[in-house]
């Protein structure tokens, strides 16, 4: 059998936790390998391996049928191993080219003089794969979606046969998600192999060959994706069937909890992003904001939350005006708060578990007496959050919150913030990186909180959780509310043609 990369028995053991335990998986070559597996069930540290970053503890590595040690990413680089992270590792300023021979440069280009050749080759395998990239586009001022592309890029400038994705698609829009599907069946084409990290089940069915499942270090086995279900690699992965949609009963909306009138923000460009925006969430009410990255959403929650000020309108949460308030103090007055981005907004890497959980808090009881923290009453807390989330860390609340997996911080994140007991959560990409089983609990965590007789804000780009979850959904196009809809009243269909920017009954017609 023709194998590019055959990695058996890896073992990798971190302080507390076996993050591999006998792991084998085998990629052909000209196929897409799904790698699947809960949150911290160790993927990204097989790849990190894959790609010399770690070195395995045991086992044995072969590339194209020789052994090999991977000792850095140079190394990787030169067996024709190349990787786009979750995170990508661009410079801003730069030129897309100036990115892509970034560490590659040869004394030549460093000094200008063939930067020229350089984007020529650029432009020429943009085109052979398909990617549509200006070679002389700055970074700062393309898409997400291209960024990615300018990662892409840079592995094939580099001649990396074997191509692994960690999780590709948190970060993109459904048109972008398509078209990096078309991009990953054009370069197995053209004979590359593909490892891709992924949580979402209909994204591999859509794009893989074969998918190896693995569950807390272990590897439980490799399918035929063709052959299999969703539902069956749903219950290898998790150890139990799992459920894809949302279990709740009709709500019951009380009094108005957040009323946002009029509402005109700028963005960080100066560009008004929100334009007369109006919208009422109800105590008891899931209601779910659709649209296009991009069209206000961020900014409608900075307004909220106080990131960013107010041209002209008002936010009132229970009858209070919010607007001039701090950050600090909107928090107080009952509002909670799930970032978009949870390395920047949400966590302190560098912090612990424990002190992470207490950030808006530390300088309240009982957290907090006489200006001293209580440790006894902060592991307590922090004990509390990882047991009723399930937060998976190496060694629970006194882990570095920078080395657990991007799911369990993403669930330590909401276990905080729906602990505060607020009168207003606002969610923002909840379950982005999250494991369906994850999934399936952090949603029914938040119908919970309705049913408690929350106000829930949701803003979600899947558009399918929107439509799961919500009770009414206002669709936002261009920063202005296109209109609100109740959820067992539409379907995907109205709402993708609401989200370009047609009125409800233009919908209902086209
Ligand atoms: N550098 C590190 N130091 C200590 N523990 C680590 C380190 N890197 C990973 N871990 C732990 O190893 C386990 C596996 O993590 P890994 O990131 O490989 O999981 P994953 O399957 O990629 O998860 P996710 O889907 O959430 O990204 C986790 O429990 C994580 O906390």
């Amino acid at each position: 059998m023709d194998y590019v990369v055959e990695m058996v028995g890896i073992r990798k053991e971190f302080p507390g936790i076996v993050a591999n335990d006998d792991i084998t998986i085998r990629l052909k070559k000209g196929e897409i390998h799904a790698l699947l597996g809960e949150n911290g069930a160790g993927k990204s540290t097989l790849m990190s391996i894959l790609f010399g970053m770690y070195q395995p503890d045991r086992g044995m590595i072969k590339v194209n049928g020789r052994e090999v040690r991977i000792s850095n990413p140079n190394v990787a680089n030169r067996l024709g191993i190349g990787m786009v992270h979750q995170h990508f590792k661009l410079v801003e300023p730069f030129t897309v080219t100036e990115n892509i021979i970034l560490g590659s440069e040869t004394r030549k280009y460093f000094f200008g003089l063939d930067i020229r050749t350089a984007a020529k080759r650029v432009e020429q395998l943009s085109q052979r794969y398909g990617l549509n990239v200006d070679p002389y586009a700055k970074i700062e001022n393309i898409s997400v979606g291209m960024q990615q592309r300018v990662e892409i890029l840079k592995m094939l400038y580099r001649d990396a046969e074997v191509l692994i994705f960690d999780e590709p698609t948190a970060v993109l829009t459904p048109q972008e998600i398509n078209d990096l599907q078309e991009i990953m069946r054009k370069l197995v084409s053209e004979g590359k192999s593909i490892i891709l990290i992924t949580h979402k089940l209909k994204e591999i069915k859509a794009v893989a060959d074969r998918c190896t499942v693995i569950r807390r270090g272990k590897t439980i086995g490799t399918v035929d994706v063709a052959e299999t279900s969703r539902e069956e690699m749903a219950e290898m992965m998790v150890g139990r069937s799992v459920s894809f949609t949302v279990d709740k009963t009709e709500g019951h909306p009380g009094d108005v909890v957040l009323e946002i009138e009029s509402l005109n923000v700028k963005n960080s460009k100066k560009v008004n992003a929100l334009k007369s925006f109006s919208l009422n969430v109800n105590a008891g009410e899931i209601l779910g904001i659709a649209g296009v990255d991009g069209n206000g959403q961020t900014e409608l929650v900075e307004a909220i939350t106080g990131l960013r000020p107010i041209e002209s309108g008002t936010v009132v949460l229970k009858g209070k005006k919010l607007n001039g308030l701090s950050i600090r103090q909107r928090n107080n007055s009952g509002i909670a708060h799930i970032p978009e981005d949870r390395q920047k907004r949400g966590l302190v890497l560098d912090y612990t578990l424990e002190e992470n959980l207490i950030l808006e808090v530390y300088n309240q009881p009982p957290y907090s007496k006489r200006g001293l923290l209580r440790s006894e009453a902060i592991s307590q807390h922090a004990d509390h959050i990882i047991q009723s989330f399930d937060v998976r860390s190496g060694t629970g609340g006194s882990s570095i919150v920078r080395s657990m997996s991007g799911g369990n911080q993403q669930k330590a994140i909401i276990g905080r913030e729906v602990e505060r007991d607020p009168d207003l959560l606002i969610a923002v990409q909840p379950t982005r990186g999250l494991d369906v089983g994850s999934i399936e609990y952090i949603h029914k965590r938040l119908v919970e909180q309705r049913d408690k007789g929350k106000a829930v804000l949701l803003i979600s780009l899947e558009l399918d959780e929107v439509l799961n979850l919500s009770d009414r959904i206002a669709v936002i196009n261009n920063g202005e509310l296109v209109g609100i809809v109740k959820s067992s009243e539409t379907n995907e269909r109205e709402l993708g043609l609401m989200m370009a920017g047609y009125r409800k009954e233009e919908a209902a017609h086209e």
